[in-house]
């Protein structure tokens, strides 16, 4: 199982494309993605389109198409090896990266009737949960889900006066945020709460580019853990899964930003261009250990 997975996505058009007749620069093939560069001023094929290969490509362009790639899809290839991963006694990590608009909410929550990966992944997660307790073993799963807005955190379970809590490292487990609500959850209906109990609190706004703009980056995460007996041994596994809908990057010509909305975006900018360094450091670090 590869440590990391990279998938891309990409939507269909919205209106304001649509009104625009705008053109569609990406082809997927297979999990190759293939983007035609039709600003380039030149007639070289090699220079105007470039393909990429990531683990996944999804094709949820067109509904209508015959490779396109549902919801329920997404799920089998990436959902399910988060539950098994949790299980195992692995902790893993869901995050959508990318434009303002590009559909990362839409792929990790999704709509009532067309659900994303976290609720799916909760379902999941309870459905084994009550097979597994078949043979004896006994689960406990806490939730918590809070925000990132302009560099605060604010909890999305319970309001707090004070929105913004504090980050701190713990000697062995970490880093946590002090004050944080975790709730105990006992069933999907239970969770399922939780979950609208977030989203109703989270930040949005609309923008050019997206009638309900995630304003912040908001992580919803599962702590479970595993009782039961190893070899008649009494043994706990605990593992945690945090699954994280970043907000989009945007170009404030785009956007068409002012005022507070602007200041917002140099916040995402800002804090996705961070996020970026983290990550190249964090894969050269594990390119020299190799
Ligand atoms: N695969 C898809 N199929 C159908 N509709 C989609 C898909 N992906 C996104 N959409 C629709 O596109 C719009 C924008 O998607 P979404 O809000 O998920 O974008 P986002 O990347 O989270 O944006 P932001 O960063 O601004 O919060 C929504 O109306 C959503 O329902």
């Amino acid at each position: 199982m590869a440590s990391v997975k990279v998938a891309v996505r990409v939507r269909p058009f919205n209106e304001r494309e649509r009104e625009n007749d705008s053109q569609l620069i990406i082809q997927m093939r297979g999990n190759t993605t293939g983007i035609l560069n039709c600003k380039a001023n030149t007639r070289d094929e090699s220079i105007r389109y470039k393909e990429f290969t990531f683990d996944y490509s999804y094709w949820s362009h067109d509904e209508d198409s015959e490779n396109y790639a549902s919801q329920e899809m997404v799920y089998h290839d990436l959902g399910t090896e988060v539950v098994e991963c949790a299980f195992e006694g692995y902790n893993a990590c869901v995050f959508a990266y990318g434009q303002t608009g590009s559909g990362k909410t839409f792929t990790m929550m999704g709509h009532q009737e067309n659900q994303g990966l976290i609720p799916r992944i909760c379902k999941a997660l309870f459905d084994r949960m009550s097979e597994n307790s078949k043979r004896g073993t006994t689960h406990k799963v806490q939730v918590s889900y809070l925000e990132i807005y302009q560099e605060r955190v604010a909890d999305l379970l319970q309001r707090h006066d004070n929105n913004s809590l504090k980050v701190r490292q713990h000697p062995t487990k970490g880093p946590y945020v002090e004050g944080l609500t975790t709730c105990l959850v006992t069933n999907y209906g239970h969770i399922q709460n939780c979950i609208d109990r977030g989203n109703a609190l989270r930040t949005t706004a609309s923008t050019n580019m997206n009638d309900v703009s995630s304003r912040s980056h908001a992580i919803f995460t599962i702590t479970f853990v595993q009782a039961g007996y190893c070899d008649g041994v009494p043994s706990e596994t605990v593992s945690k899964i945090h699954l994280v809908d970043l907000a989009g990057s945007e170009r404030a010509d785009s956007t068409g930003a002012t005022g507070k909305r602007l200041k917002e975006g140099a916040y995402i900018n800002k804090s996705l261009v961070t996020l970026g360094s983290v990550i190249s450091k964090l894969a050269e670090l594990s390119t020299e250990k190799k």
